[in-house]
């Protein structure tokens, strides 16, 4: 039987899923957004501005709103939510358990983390609920079509996830970012430094997926002993340097997202 979609909020992120979910193959007619903002859904998906009166709980229920209107947009959804219902949430920093105070009905509530190549079907994809074996089966099938879902073993986890696997595509922009600014400042042209480091991110990354070699190991690949790489890796390696930055970049989104979690628990009591 066909599953029913609901989804509440189809912005940068949730329009990403719902790109994937098309390009997936998943039916168009099955999905219904729900968003004040949004001027056009994709082809044969019924948009609506409010939540559609008079229809019972749906299927699947993904809440793709920012965390901070989950108050607001609660009551909306709860009619939508009932013992048949997957509901997953993609909210940044709103844990399990005051999702499950606003929700009590769902049958299953798992937290989702993706990030915008979902689009594209290439998006990591943390998860984290109290699904049973189907709802997990469920969910998995559901991922599929997105991206490299991975269950985490403990909730703890999500916040380190969401700067990781969520944020991670703005941190590696902004290095992309970074080495076509150096470029540019050492000489070449911004238009064709930009062009070349984009390239050359893309390329790297694809060769490491398809690669048995860890990025670890490719780096020490391309480096030969006294030649060009090595002495900007030395550079990178300097204080762990770039390991430091990174650590930090991460540790500090991490506590973001620790500290929205506390937040949203104060504001759902
Ligand atoms: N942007 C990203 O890369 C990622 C975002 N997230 C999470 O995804 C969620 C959405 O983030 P973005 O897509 O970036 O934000 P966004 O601002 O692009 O999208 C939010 C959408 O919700 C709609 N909306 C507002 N109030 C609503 C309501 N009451 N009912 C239904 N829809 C409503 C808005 O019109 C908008 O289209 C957040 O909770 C964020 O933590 C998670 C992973 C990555
Ligand atoms: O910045 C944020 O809060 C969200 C969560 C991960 C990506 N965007």
């Amino acid at each position: 039987m066909t599953k029913t979609f609901l989804q509440f909020g189809c912005g940068n992120m949730g329009g990403a899923m719902l790109k994937g979910w098309l390009a997936g193959g998943l039916a168009p007619e099955t999905f219904t957004v729900v968003d004040p903002y949004l001027e056009a859904a994709p082809h044969g998906v019924r948009l609506l501005e409010a939540a559609p009166a008079g229809e019972d709980a749906f299927d699947i229920v993904l809440l793709g709103f920012k965390p901070q209107q989950l108050p607001d947009a609660a009551q909306a959804v709860r009619p939508f939510v009932g013992p048949r219902t997957l509901l997953l949430s993609i909210l940044a920093g709103v844990d399990l358990a005051t999702l499950r105070r606003t929700f009590p009905e769902a049958r299953a509530i798992v937290r989702v983390m993706p990030n915008l190549a979902a689009a594209l079907g290439k998006s990591p994809i943390a998860l984290f609920g109290d699904a049973d074996e189907a709802a997990r089966a469920e969910t998995d099938a559901l991922m599929a079509p997105l991206g490299q879902a991975e269950w985490l073993s403990g909730e703890d986890q999500m916040d380190l996830v969401t700067a990781l696997a969520g944020s991670g595509p703005a941190f590696v922009y902004r290095f992309i970012d970074a080495l076509a600014e150096g470029a540019a400042a050492l000489g070449l042209p911004r238009d064709q430094a930009d062009r070349l480091a984009l390239s050359m991110v893309e390329g790297s990354a694809m060769l490491a997926a398809a690669s048995e070699h860890s990025p670890g190991e490719l780096a020490r690949r391309v480096a030969s002993p006294g030649g060009v790489t090595q002495v900007g890796i030395d550079i990178l390696d300097a204080e762990r340097r770039l390991a430091r930055l990174v650590e930090d970049t991460l540790r500090g989104a991490r506590d973001r997202s620790a500290e929205m979690t506390e937040q949203a628990r104060a504001r759902q009591q």
